[in-house]
């Protein structure tokens, strides 16, 4: 691991409670002694923490009838003071500040939002705050959600163009099958040219988890194919961390792609997150697309749809409809609408802010 590093550490409900479903502070006061180990080295650190719900299932009883919503709404809302307040208390007891950040997927959306966040992030680690990340789940309800916390940790990484990112679980990493069966081989490496372990998954999910090892796996590919170095380790293993750094933990790597810009990662994660949509003709896909560098101006432009502000993501289509890639918008969708077709205007997509996908 290079040195210091930015590191984003995501740590799953699982780890931090036993079966009967009680909180385990006792792995998480190890887990806390780690982190200290990893900041007193000089390393940068976000934590994205699970656990709100799981925390606040032991803390307030309530109807058994009461709708899911509702009862998840209560469980986090109650839970995250009980999660919190013992990150503070373990982190206080070595000397560490802590911060609380709870997000939305609408704020990963919202570029003033995103740089609000990533400004706060920024300022509380160059104060050795220690920013401590989870979802409001009080306001996120079914399509507002982040598929689980391992999305929300890998936006979060992007955000802040960390080096790695390190899930936390309670498995060693990817299986070929199920991690219990005894036949089962840990996979180790996983190189940047693999598509899919879909084969090897299974739909289970550990007892408190939301996404499961399906969607972990593609966040973590999705990661480490922006540049990032990326695993999957078990975070109910003792001295988890500090085998990592010295190389000797079994756990899944991911091979990381070439490091991308960091603006260019922010819009890799657009795909759910843009404002609006561009269409573009055949010869601004053409030079798009070629090995030359070029920016999408507006001549190239057939038709744009939505109401967006200069700094929104847009979505880039061709003629047929076929995703091109993201872009962050120069101006707003008046300005657009009014420059559309028209030759010497100024770029509407910089090429610092376009992503393009890898059509194979
Ligand atoms: N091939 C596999 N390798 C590892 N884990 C798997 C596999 N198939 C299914 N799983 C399940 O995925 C679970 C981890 O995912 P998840 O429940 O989302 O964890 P977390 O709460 O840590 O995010 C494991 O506990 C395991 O039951
Ligand atoms: N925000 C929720 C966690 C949701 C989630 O994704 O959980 P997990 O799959 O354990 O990382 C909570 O704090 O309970």
């Amino acid at each position: 691991m290079k040195h210091p590093s930015t590191l984003v550490i995501k740590i799953g409900s699982n780890v931090l409670t036993q079966a009967d479903g009680l909180p385990d502070l006792g792995r998480m006061e190890h887990l806390v002694g780690q982190i200290m180990q990893l900041l007193k080295a000089g390393n940068k650190l976000v934590l994205v923490s699970s656990g709100a719900v799981a925390f606040g299932r032991q803390a307030v009883s309530i109807p058994e009838k009461l709708n899911p919503i509702s009862k998840r709404q209560i469980w986090a809302a109650t839970g995250q003071v009980h999660l919190i307040e013992a990150y503070q208390r373990l982190f206080q007891k070595q000397g560490q500040s802590v911060a609380q950040i709870l997000v939305t997927k609408e704020d990963f959306r919202d570029r003033k939002h995103f740089l609000n966040m990533k400004n706060c992030m920024e300022g509380l680690m160059q104060q050795n705050i220690l920013p401590i990340v989870n979802e409001n789940d009080t306001v996120t309800i079914t399509e507002l959600m982040f598929t689980d916390n391992d999305e929300l940790a890998s936006l979060t990484a992007a955000m802040v163009n960390a080096d790695s990112l390190i899930l936390l679980s309670n498995v060693d990493g990817i299986f070929t099958g199920n991690p219990a069966d005894p036949d089962s081989k840990l996979i180790e490496w996983v190189s940047s040219d693999t598509k899919d372990l879909s084969e090897y998954i299974s739909a289970a999910k550990s007892s408190f988890g939301r996404g499961g090892m399906l969607t972990k796996f593609s966040t973590a590919k999705k990661s480490a194919d922006l540049g990032i170095n990326v695993i999957i380790a078990n975070g109910k293993r003792d001295g988890v961390l500090e085998e990592y750094l010295s190389g000797k933990l079994a756990c899944t790597h991911f091979e990381p792609k070439k490091k991308k810009q960091a603006p260019k990662k922010w819009l890799a994660h657009g795909a759910q997150y843009y404002k609006g949509k561009v269409f573009i003709n055949e010869g601004a896909k053409v030079s798009l697309t070629s090995a030359v560098i070029r920016s999408l101006l507006p001549v190239g432009v057939t038709r744009i749809e939505g109401e967006f502000s200069k700094g929104d993501i847009l979505l880039i289509r061709d003629e047929k409809g076929i995703k091109i890639g993201l872009g962050r918008a120069e101006y707003s969708s008046k300005s657009a609408a009014e420059k559309l077709g028209q030759k010497n205007q100024k770029a509407l997509i910089h090429y610092d802010y376009l992503y393009l996908f890898d059509h194979d």
